[in-house]
């Protein structure tokens, strides 16, 4: 077999997509030879060989990935590029796991395509080790180009030992991509061992993690085995890291450095074999520079670090969680419901303060209280201002108890009917109902609490959760004046 040094395969059915492919390629000095189906693959790398094979997963005659076996057979050294339309992590970690040179999640950029099957034609090819079949269905979901880049991260850290640091507000689903890296990655077998590191009193984090003898100190009645070793062969997930005393980071500090831990009132090291991920909802940056945080310590969990957007930027992925929950919810034996898509806009739209967390809560309470199957805006925008008593707790075990729920409101109907009304009487351009319902809404919630602390600016913003200056600046741009609640009438 001669081979084609500088010819590409590229198998995509689509062809605008494979068009576009080719064009980018042949910039890059590529020749390309395109095929379109699984069959039509095989008959050309069984009598050439190609610099790289670029794939589609989902083809008329089959499954890319399926089928890549025969291809590495026939090519083992072959770089391949992986493209899908299934945005899933699942579809992610199955591609990694082919070994592919890379992964592009559809849409992608062009040029940046092209530029890999550059460097995968050059670099002598080290795919990626294991090829083990991994967990699939793992529910974590997100079709956001933001969920995208975690998903690859996480591909990236499955067949290594690197300490991953998980960045992002409550609720972004931290926890769970800590989870996903476990049991997808090559330590599924062993413990995924979490700790909450702000839950635990200081003074017993460091036998909690480290462990104790007997008779360390006062109430220590028999030897404890601490969290490290519990996770040995498995994974340490340390939640809250941001919240560590700084004396029990010292030590996990120099845990970290020597690979290995004492326990509290012990003598004997104990060699570490855990894989650490971290987390943690605070700017490290800052808790640095104040001094309550260890710099060096920052940097060796700062290996990789993975970012959890919060869910409001990342609207797009607001749809399919919504649905997911839905499914969960069905699953876990309330009423099987659908959202139109009308219902699913309006639910996109929304802050969700409380991200992930706060959605999932909100959409297992739809699911119960909701008095049709199919639940339009009519049932959502009630539900948006939930009743007091309407809490999360006792609604299913799906319902994540982590974080309050988006607040405590007058009866439902109050304010549906008072957005109703609003909107009715002053109709807003469209693209600016959002801002103009927040302003509208911001006035007379400002007024009320101005009300009760009689003008007293200061009292009003520790009232509202606001800064001051925020405070005034908002009074200023919806011209009240807090003058005028100095005194009750
Ligand atoms: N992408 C996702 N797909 C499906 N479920 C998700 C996703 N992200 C979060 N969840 C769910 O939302 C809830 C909150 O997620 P998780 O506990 O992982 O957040 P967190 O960032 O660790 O929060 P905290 O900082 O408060 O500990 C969990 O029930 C989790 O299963």
């Amino acid at each position: 077999m001669m081979p084609h040094s500088q010819h590409v395969l590229l198998l995509e059915d689509d062809m605008s997509i494979a068009i576009v492919i080719t064009a980018a390629l042949e910039d890059e000095g590529f020749a390309v030879v395109h095929c379109q189906t699984i069959a039509e693959r095989d008959r050309q790398l069984a009598d050439h060989s190609f610099a790289a094979f670029v794939t589609d997963v989902m083809l008329p005659d089959g499954d890319g990935i399926e089928t890549i076996d025969r291809v590495r057979v026939l090519h083992p050294d072959m770089p391949i590029v992986i493209l899908s339309a299934q945005n899933t992590l699942d579809t992610a970690v199955r591609a990694t796991d082919t070994g592919a040179f890379e992964y592009f999640p559809k849409p992608f950029d062009i040029d940046e395509l092209a530029r890999t099957v550059r460097q995968a034609a050059g670099a002598t090819h080290s795919p990626l080790e294991g090829e083990e079949p991994v967990a699939d269905g793992l529910p974590l979901v997100g079709r956001s180009t933001a969920m995208q880049s975690v998903f690859r991260m996480i591909t990236r850290v499955l067949r290594n030992d690197l300490t991953v640091l998980i960045l992002g507000e409550s609720g972004t689903g931290k926890e769970l991509v800590a989870e996903a890296i476990h049991q997808l990655g090559n330590r599924r077998g062993g413990p995924f061992i979490a700790v909450n590191t702000a839950a635990i009193p200081a003074e017993l984090i460091e036998s909690e993690l480290f462990g104790h003898e007997k008779g360390a100190f006062t109430g220590a009645v028999a030897r404890h085995v601490g969290k490290f070793e519990q996770a040995a062969g498995g994974t340490l997930f340390l939640d809250e890291i941001g919240d560590m005393p700084m004396q029990a980071q010292t030590r996990l500090l120099r845990a970290l450095q020597s690979g290995s831990v004492r326990r509290v009132g012990g003598r004997d090291e104990i060699q570490l074999d855990t894989r650490i991920v971290a987390a943690t909802n605070k700017d490290l940056e800052p808790e640095i520079a104040a001094g309550r945080f260890r710099e060096d310590l920052y940097y060796r969990l700062n290996v990789v670090p993975i970012h959890m957007p919060p869910l409001r930027d990342r609207r797009d992925d607001i749809d399919v969680l919504a649905r997911h929950f839905l499914q969960h919810a069905a699953n876990e034996g309330l009423p099987r419901r659908q959202l139109t898509a009308e219902a699913a806009e309006l639910l996109s739209r929304q802050p969700w303060r409380g991200n992930v967390r706060e959605l999932k809560n909100f959409i297992y309470r739809m699911a119960l209280l909701a008095r049709e199957d199919l639940i339009d805006v009519d049932q959502v925008v009630p539900l948006l201002t939930p009743e007091p008593s309407a809490t999360a707790s006792g609604m299913g075990e799906g319902v994540d108890q982590g974080e309050p729920m988006n607040g405590h409101a007058h009866g439902p109907g109050d304010i549906a009917v008072a957005v109703a009304q609003w909107l009715s009487a002053t109709r807003p351009a469209s693209g600016t109902i959002y801002d103009s319902a927040m302003a509208a809404f911001e006035r007379p919630l400002f007024a009320e609490v101005l009300k009760e602390t009689a003008g007293n600016q200061l009292r009003a913003a520790q009232a509202l959760g606001i800064n001051r200056n925020t405070l005034r600046k908002r009074l200023g741009e919806l011209s009240l004046d807090p003058e005028e609640f100095t005194r009750r009438p």
